[in-house]
């Protein structure tokens, strides 16, 4: 989703969250957080009690060298660096260094993240916050060492470029998702860019024992759509993969029945087949095969010759993993998310799929809950969180972090709920 459509999508967007927090009968401070999502395809931004995320842009920075000659400064010359971010470094592959800093859900390359932050907190839109108290959001994996380095590099090594962060809280994402449903328990499946997830919640807490993932979402169906059209005799390749993306999210589907769906007549008029690469660079193809076949790994693994389970299975295994007692509240609670479980169809297969996994053992009804704003349903989870009054006791203070040097550690991991 692009920033223009995130502001048109921000007019048209009914008052939600105000409503949940009602109904949590909570109250809400006028205390402003700076709430980030760090996903591996997306970075969200905005501030807290507002009902969707400011900026939304590609989780990728784009670096150049750039030479000055002495001649231009006056001395010995030198070096400086221009960073880009989001699509227009996707869009600039060939004359940046483009990292993608976030993996599978993972933060693997901090230094590039702290300028992804910094980005992020200077936007126009957020309006350049210098000083801020900030919530961000982490994957359910991520490990203990990994937030205290998040700790590190928010507090510490933002410093360097004239932002200072006064309160902190990281929080899981699938719970913060679940909150944004109104519920404190259920499982919440999500899949996003790089990865999803099955998160068991009792109470506000996951339950680390079964939570289940896979390394399996939407930039799979990504590259898989690509591959199709390669076969296919199409000419595209890597630098095309900003559009193969748009592509997949504006013909692929899930189908009920794979088999079937292929053979059937093409529902799509000629046109919608149609996708138009920009400045004339030609126009892409996609026929009725490839916009199944792309999604299809989702649900059925096999066909690229993976083994890992399809989502409808890490869902099964991961109620299946809790007390006896809290498999029903679980399969009456599912909460289903993540940008790539918007393509048309994917509610009803996992759904059917889930079932027939279930029907032995459920001993209940399944009930899924789509109704969040599922690119944002984390984002939204953060906002409505530390809008309440009690949020501010829940985060760690730069003046304990910075004071507490020997024991910055402890300090941090205090405050986490994991
Ligand atoms: N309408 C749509 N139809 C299909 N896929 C979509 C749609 N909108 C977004 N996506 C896909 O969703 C993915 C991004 O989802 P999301 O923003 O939830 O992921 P993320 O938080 O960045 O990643 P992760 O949760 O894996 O760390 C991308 O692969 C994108 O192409």
């Amino acid at each position: 989703m692009n920033q223009d459509e995130l502001d048109e999508e921000h007019k048209n967007l009914p008052p939600t969250i105000e409503d949940k927090l009602n109904s949590m009968q909570t109250f809400v401070d006028q205390k402003e957080f700076v709430v980030i999502d760090n996903g591996t395809g997306f970075l969200k931004c905005g501030f807290s009690g507002e009902d969707l995320p400011r900026v939304s842009i590609p989780t990728a920075m784009g670096v150049k060298e750039i030479i000055i000659e002495a001649s231009q400064t006056n001395d010995q010359g030198g070096k400086k660096y221009s960073r880009i971010f989001g699509e227009k470094a996707q869009e600039k592959m060939n004359e940046y260094d483009v990292t993608h800093p976030i993996r599978r859900g993972v933060i693997e390359d901090f230094e590039t993240m702290k300028y992804c932050w910094h980005h992020l907190l200077s936007h126009k839109n957020m309006h350049n916050q210098k000083k801020c108290s900030l919530l961000v959001t982490d994957s359910p994996l991520n490990h203990k060492e990994n937030k205290i380095k998040m700790a590190e590099y928010l507090f510490d090594k933002l410093k360097d470029h004239n932002i200072s962060i006064e309160s902190l809280n990281i929080m899981d994402s699938s719970v913060l998702s679940l909150f944004a449903s109104g519920r404190t328990s259920g499982i919440v499946v999500e899949s996003g860019q790089g990865i999803t997830t099955a998160v068991p919640i009792f109470e506000g807490y996951a339950l680390p024992h079964a939570i289940k993932s896979i390394n399996l979402a939407g930039e799979d169906v990504t590259y898989n759509l690509l591959d199709s059209l390669v076969a296919q005799g199409i000419e595209v390749d890597n630098s095309h993969i900003n559009h193969i993306r748009k592509i997949k999210e504006q013909m692929c589907s899930v189908a009920l029945d794979y088999e079937r769906a292929i053979k059937a007549p093409d529902p799509l008029k000629e046109e919608s087949k149609l996708y138009e690469l920009p400045d004339n660079k030609g126009i892409i193809k996609v026929d009725h095969e490839a916009r199944f076949n792309a999604t299809e790994i989702l649900f059925n693994p096999e066909i690229i010759g993976s083994s890992i389970p399809s989502i409808p299975k890490i869902a099964f295994d991961s109620i299946y993993k809790c007390d006896q007692d809290l498999q029903i509240t679980l399969y009456n609670n599912i909460i289903l998310t993540g940008g790539t479980s918007l393509l048309p169809g994917f509610k009803d297969r996992f759904e059917q799929d889930l079932y027939e996994l279930a029907v032995d053992t459920a001993r209940t009804d399944i009930k899924i809950d789509i109704d969040l704003p599922r690119r944002h349903s984390a984002w939204v989870g953060g906002s409505m969180i530390a809008s309440l009054s009690t949020f501010d006791s829940m985060t760690i203070k730069a003046t304990d972090y910075e004071e507490n040097i020997e024991t910055r550690d402890d300090v941090v991991l205090k405050k986490l709920v994991f």
